[in-house]
């Protein structure tokens, strides 16, 4: 049995996938804090909704999907029901290992884990790392649950931060990069729904070249880069904003914000 407490975006997306990789609804509990939100689950997914003590009884694989912010409390609400033959899985940013570890008391084994909302689509970037008590079996469950809804990879649990900034945060840049490229279509007279449709599809054109080709992007970018030609006065414009240094900068806040978040 495996149980997600904490059922909201995060939560239902990998409750999703884990209905789509082939687990029966009577194998999974979620929980909700609403009622409306408990029975949206029951009716979308016709899972089982508990509380959080009645979830960390009954299930061997916790999945802890609520905010960093609310940690703390879950912790203590279903310590007392987590043993050192249940596996716990925080999905949390910014929540260490050793922060969950030292809530539950015991030996009880746990691994962190940064997703993404591709998950939905199956197509996540999910990197895990173990805490002190999880061994290879458990890394390899966490493993089995993740890699039918994307990618994953194992890495030290010092980079998490820097991950949860590049991959969990990095789809809402993507996001952000189209809304900013369509805005510049509506500017240029382009009807809004074409100019949605262009830039989608140069982006998944985009996306999928970069993952499949095996080549460095600075590589494809040339490729589209003519001499005396467009993309290079659009790029001169972009090195002119300083979008480059925009991201690194980004990026270093994100990682810098995950670092905080298990101080509240
Ligand atoms: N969104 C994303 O792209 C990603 C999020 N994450 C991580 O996933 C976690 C969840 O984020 P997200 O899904 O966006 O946030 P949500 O607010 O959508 O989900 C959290 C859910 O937990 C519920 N909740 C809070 N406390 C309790 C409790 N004590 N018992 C039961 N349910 C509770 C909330 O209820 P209520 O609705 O009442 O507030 C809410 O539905 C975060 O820790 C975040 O860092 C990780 C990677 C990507
Ligand atoms: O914004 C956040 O804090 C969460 C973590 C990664 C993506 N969303």
């Amino acid at each position: 049995m495996i149980a997600i407490l904490g059922t909201g975006k995060m939560g239902e997306a990998l409750l999703s996938g884990l209905v789509r990789a082939g687990l029966r609804p009577h194998e999974i509990t979620a929980t909700a804090r609403r009622p409306e939100r408990a029975d949206a689950l029951r009716e979308r997914y016709g899972v089982r909704v508990t509380d959080n003590a009645e979830a960390a009884k009954s299930a061997q694989t916790l999945i802890l999907a609520v905010k960093p912010q609310d940690m703390a409390s879950l912790l203590a609400e279903i310590a007392p029901h987590v043993s050192a033959d249940s596996l716990v899985i925080s999905v949390a940013a910014g929540i260490t290992t050793g922060f969950v570890e030292a809530r539950l008391g015991g030996d009880v084994p746990v691994v962190r884990v940064m997703s993404n909302t591709p998950v939905l689509v199956d197509e996540a970037m999910s990197v895990i790392s173990a805490g002190e008590h999880a061994s290879e079996v458990h890394l390899r469950r966490a493993e089995d649950l993740l890699s039918p809804v994307g990618k994953v990879l194992r890495i030290p649990e010092s980079q998490q931060d820097a991950a949860t900034a590049l991959s969990g945060s990095g789809p809402a840049y993507f996001f952000y990069l189209v809304e900013a490229m369509v805005d510049a279509g509506i500017l240029l007279g382009m009807p809004r729904a074409a100019a949605l449709d262009m830039v989608t599809q140069s982006i998944v054109g985009a996306a999928i070249m970069l993952r499949d080709s095996g080549e460095h992007p600075v590589i494809l970018r040339e490729a589209v880069t003519s001499p005396g030609g467009t993309t290079i006065a659009a790029i001169a414009e972009l090195e002119r904003h300083k979008v480059r240094a925009a991201f690194l900068d980004a990026i270093e806040a994100a990682r810098d914000r995950s670092r905080q978040l298990a101080s509240g």
